[in-house]
């Protein structure tokens, strides 16, 4: 029945999140500090996925630059999913799995962070943003599930890897957006105390 099935999910997410919790504590404090160190040092956030991911990106930058739960001063975060001409040209032009890598050449340096997200950890855009982050000497935080796919081996060490627990998209994705707000939130909470947000 529809009702039930919807009530299953519900319940699955729920319980994907209390698994996770634990789990995932440790990275994203790790990258809360990777994003701190960036856009304290006149760094700033490029972040790229595809579907829903893309979403998150967006999500995410318009909370940076914007703002989260509290006052503070704008950070610097630039999704790379937004221009259409940008995207259209660079997919017409060369290949749709350049779409991310050109504008992190174009736009990414030293100190900045790249913000990788994918479910599957295997889009070949995403991984060649990676590859184009660590040429520009950037850090990279990735958001992953699946074991974190292709997207283990393509980071370094020093990277921040925030792997969902689990093997469907959709779950993936809505732990996602959970750990963006704890990031946004470490982040607040790091530049401006632990005071309660006003909104
Ligand atoms: O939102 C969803 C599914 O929930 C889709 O749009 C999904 O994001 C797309 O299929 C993406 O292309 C999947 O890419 P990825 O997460 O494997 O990198
Ligand atoms: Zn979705």
């Amino acid at each position: 029945m529809l009702e039930q099935r919807i009530e299953q999910q519900f319940i699955d997410s729920a319980d994907l999140k209390y698994q996770a919790a634990h789990i995932l504590s440790k990275p994203i404090a790790a990258a809360v500090q990777a994003i701190l160190t960036s856009v304290t040092s006149g760094g700033k956030v490029l972040a790229c996925g595809n579907g829903g991911s893309a979403a998150d990106a967006q999500h995410f930058a318009a909370e940076f630059v914007g703002r989260y739960e509290r006052e503070r001063p704008e950070l610097g975060a630039i999704a790379l999913t937004t221009d259409s001409s940008i995207l259209t040209a660079i997919a017409n032009d060369y290949d749709f799995n350049v779409i991310f890598s050109k504008q992190v050449r174009a736009l990414g340096g030293a100190g900045d962070v790249l913000l990788a997200i994918s479910t599957s950890g295997n889009s070949a855009n995403v991984l060649a943003a990676i590859e184009a982050a660590h040429e520009r000497e950037m850090t990279v935080v990735a958001l992953t599930g699946r074991g974190g796919g292709k997207m283990t081996q393509a980071l370094r060490e020093t990277d921040v890897h925030i792997c969902v627990p689990h093997e469907r998209t959709a779950r993936i994705q809505e732990v996602h957006l959970l750990v963006l707000h704890c990031i946004c939130d470490g982040v607040d909470t790091q530049l401006l105390g632990d005071q309660e947000p006003s909104v």
